[in-house]
């Protein structure tokens, strides 16, 4: 027995004295990437200081060199230094490949093994050298002899760190995840991708240390923010993260399968494969604030942001930001694609307002969104609209009464421009209808005299004020936010939506559009409008005078100073209403409206769709499908569909998929990656619920390391805050549809019914709620769940 415990001792040893050898040739390399960059360092600032001595020299040529290297090298000295943290992260371990050809990177592009690489002996032993190491960071770094110290992680050489499997290994033999913090190799991982092989490196025996990172990552406590998976992206996602850009790509995939990782990751390959392309922006559409503020550190982690823009699909529209949901009822008529007709009826309608509706003050707040209050009374004022116009022109009074201005009206309104472009055309309409009115129009035979009478004739009423003031009123520049208002008249908004809505949905929806904040539904509303009212060119500003320009001539001389390049960029992201890549990530929530309004920003872009019908807060997902085909329009697609989950552990994805089962019959359940042996716990609210669930909160918050989800219907959101009170800030209470995409060690869900009841889609939305969890999962039921003696709802049991 002793003998035993001390070989066990020694192999212990022996293998940690392996670790911390290998973990030391890991630290060498990394000094020489750390030696290599500081020299790369000094390269930049010297660059630096050279181009400010150019600009010293003052000639216009020199001063624009200038310009253009101090830009290159600031963005090259504030690469490294934002890259030193962390960047160097794993290491593959090649056989001799195929052809032997180095590709642009100075790596091996040969996929497959060369001939003879692997050897067999006469008792079937295989053995091999290793050819090449690669290490893989997050941007590349040549050694002075340009030959690759780290390759990033786009390049085309990295991709067998990610493809590589052991089933389809390619060229690699050992895959080793690295783990650095500063200066410092913290500890390395490695998988075996060839283990039916003994490899060689230098002539020594190519040792394997640890279980493999993926483990490791999936295990470790979260935060409340997410992490890049860039050392231990698995095959089927690096598929989609380097699939061709061109047409749609279209990522399903279930519950932590990886689909919002992906996309972010993908964003960042895009920008590496092809920049200039990209500088017409990359947009990211989240479903909500609290998932942007989840996601928007990993894209700076990858070393990648000025061209990506993560929106909530409730702030899309600038100067518009959602601070409330609808209820369930509102949202469904809301998002429909009805709301089109409604609409524009109502842009057009809204001109019979005379003056333009008074725009609600709706004041943008960030952060989480309320469940919107609607308000009772009716406060709208009464529509005032002008009956007549009275003008005098050549000595005589002309006026044109309420049916000829009618008739004028939908004259001008017939076709399908948009109303506030059409009002232009409304004035040279009532121009001539005055016009022939006056009957000057008999005055002359000749064309030319003609035409200069109707021209005096038009200049006369045109400067009058009364004609001004009445055109103002008669046909008004209409704001999107003032037709929104006056929808919120139900009388108005019945006539707009006749034959459309229902009068209950008139009522709810105009109730709801007089309440103060704007709500996520109203957004998609306010865009469609934009497009039908359409905005009336104006003269463009011109650039500020500056006396300086006078002074030194540098106008005409340098007209290039006048913007310099980061100003560019910075004003055209600012500008920019369409991009070159819209990612939609949870694409399966997003209605028919939200559709239209997302489309209208990409429709020259390539698209990354990723979502998962199952988890689909939508009622109607054929009308939606409908929308986003509209929006995707005739590009081709290709489809990947991602099928293992790496967040839920198996006893938590088991009990996940008898919802599932429910709200899809016949659709399949990712597979869990990990078990953890832990069952998810069931409790039934005795003294009221929520001392209940509090107690499940505090006992979570003992168990896991980072943090506690706690999940109940919208409407229980505030009240769910007041329970919490004072856990602190590991602990966060959420409303059902807020919990979409986010994840936590441990969650509590409260009432399975009450969330399943909350909504037509209520039992996909309990399906997102039961799978935010790493770790661990509590259920709390009342006497609506019908939980039986062991606990268990009724919702949740086989
Ligand atoms: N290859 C990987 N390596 C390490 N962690 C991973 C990997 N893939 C996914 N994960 C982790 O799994 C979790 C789920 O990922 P993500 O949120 O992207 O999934 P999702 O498919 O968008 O989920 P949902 O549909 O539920 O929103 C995250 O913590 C993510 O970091």
């Amino acid at each position: 027995m002793a003998a035993q415990a001390h070989q066990q001792t020694a192999l212990d040893q022996d293998r940690d004295s392996v670790r911390d050898r290998e973990t030391g040739i890991e630290q060498e390399h990394l000094d020489q990437v750390y030696r290599r960059l500081e020299e790369k360092i000094h390269e930049a600032e010297f660059l630096m200081n050279d181009a400010a001595k150019r600009g010293q020299v003052g000639t216009p040529g020199a001063l624009a060199e200038r310009d253009a290297q101090v830009f290159r090298a600031g963005i090259h000295l504030n690469r490294l230094n934002n890259e030193f943290e962390d960047f160097l992260f794993g290491r593959i371990d090649l056989l001799p490949g195929k052809d032997g050809k180095k590709g642009p990177d100075g790596a091996y592009t040969a996929v497959e093994p060369a001939e003879g690489a692997v050897r067999e002996d006469a008792d079937g032993k295989r053995t091999a050298d290793i050819a090449e190491t690669l290490h893989i960071g997050r941007i590349g770094v040549l050694d002075a002899d340009y030959s690759p110290l780290v390759i990033d992680w786009r390049a085309p050489a990295a991709a067998p760190f990610y493809r590589s499997t052991p089933v389809d290994p390619g060229r690699v033999v050992r895959r080793r995840v690295i783990r650095s913090k500063g200066r410092k190799v913290l500890g390395v991982e490695d998988d075996l991708m060839r283990p039916e092989l003994t490899a060689y490196l230098d002539g020594e025996r190519l040792p394997v240390i640890g279980d493999g990172a993926l483990m490791a990552a999936l295990g470790q406590a979260r935060s409340h923010t997410m992490r890049d998976i860039v050392a231990s992206i698995q095959a089927e996602q690096d598929l989609v993260i380097r699939a061709p850009a061109a047409s749609v790509t279209y990522v399903e995939g279930g519950p932590g399968t990886g689909k919002t990782a992906v996309a972010l990751h993908r964003a960042a390959y895009l920008l590496y494969q092809d920049r200039r392309r990209y500088a017409g922006g990359i947009l990211i559409v989240s479903p909500t604030p609290l998932l942007v503020a989840y996601t928007e550190g990993v894209l700076p982690s990858l070393g990648e942001e000025g061209q990506v823009a993560i929106r909530a699909v409730g702030s899309l529209v600038d100067g518009a930001e959602a601070t409330v949901y609808d209820s369930p009822a509102v949202a469904r008529v809301k998002g429909s694609s009805r709301m089109l007709k409604v609409l524009r009826k109502a842009a057009r309608g809204a001109l019979e307002l005379g003056t333009p509706a008074k725009e609600a003050n709706k004041e943008a707040k960030t952060g989480q969104l309320a469940f919107g209050e609607e308000p009772e009374d009716d406060k709208q004022a009464p529509a005032e609209q002008p009956t007549r116009l009275r003008v005098v022109a050549f000595g005589r009074r002309l006026e044109l009464e309420a049916a000829d201005l009618n008739r004028i009206r939908q004259n001008a309104l017939s076709g399908t421009a948009p109303v506030n472009l059409l009002r232009p055309r409304a004035r040279k309409l009532l121009l001539d209808a005055l016009w022939s009115q006056s009957g000057a129009g008999t005055r002359h035979s000749d064309p030319e005299l003609a035409a200069e009478l109707r021209s005096s004739f038009d200049d006369d009423i045109t400067s009058e004020d009364d004609f001004i003031r009445f055109l103002d009123a008669w046909w008004p520049e209409l704001t999107p936010r003032g037709v929104l208002s006056a929808m919120g008249d139900e009388r108005r908004l019945g006539r707009w939506a006749r034959r459309i809505l229902n009068p209950g949905e008139v009522r709810k929806v105009a109730r709801s559009l007089r309440r103060d904040a704007l709500s996520v539904h109203d957004v998609a509303l306010l865009d469609e409008l934009n497009a039908v009212l359409g905005t009336p060119v104006r003269p463009r500003r011109k650039r500020e005078y500056d006396p300086l320009d006078q002074l030194t001539g540098l106008d005409e001389l340098m007209p290039t100073r006048e913007e310099t390049q980061f100003e560019r960029a910075e004003r055209l992201a600012q500008e920019r209403t369409e991009y070159a890549h819209v990612i939609v990530d949870e694409a399966q929530d997003l209605t028919p409206m939200q559709w239209r309004m997302v489309g209208r920003r990409g429709r020259h872009a390539t698209w990354t769709v990723v979502g998962d019908p199952a988890q689909s807060s939508w009622s109607d997902p054929d009308e939606a499908a409908e929308a986003r085909d509209e929006a995707l329009g005739s590009r081709p697609r290709r489809r990947f569909t991602l099928t293992v989950n790496y967040r839920n552990p198996a006893e938590i994805a088991e009990l996940a998929a008898k919802v599932l089962a429910l709200a899809m019959p016949g659709s399949e359940s990712p597979s869990a990656v990990r078990s953890t042996g832990v069952r998810p716990r069931f409790e039934v609210v005795r003294d009221g619920l929520g001392p209940s669930v509090r107690e499940a909160a505090e006992h979570l918050l003992a168990q896991v390391d980072g943090t506690v989800g706690v999940v109940v219907a919208m409407n229980r959101r505030d009240e769910a805050a007041r329970w919490l009170a004072g856990l602190g800030d590991r602990v966060v209470a959420l409303g059902s549809l807020e919990a979409k995409g986010l994840e936590y060690d441990a969650t509590v869900v409260v009432s399975p019914a009450e969330i399943a009841d909350e909504s037509p889609a209520g039992l996909r939305v309990l399906y997102v709620a039961l799978t935010r969890a790493t770790q661990q999962l509590t259920v709390v039921s009342g006497a609506r769940d019908e939980p039986d003696a062991d606990g268990v709802p009724d919702l949740l049991r086989d």
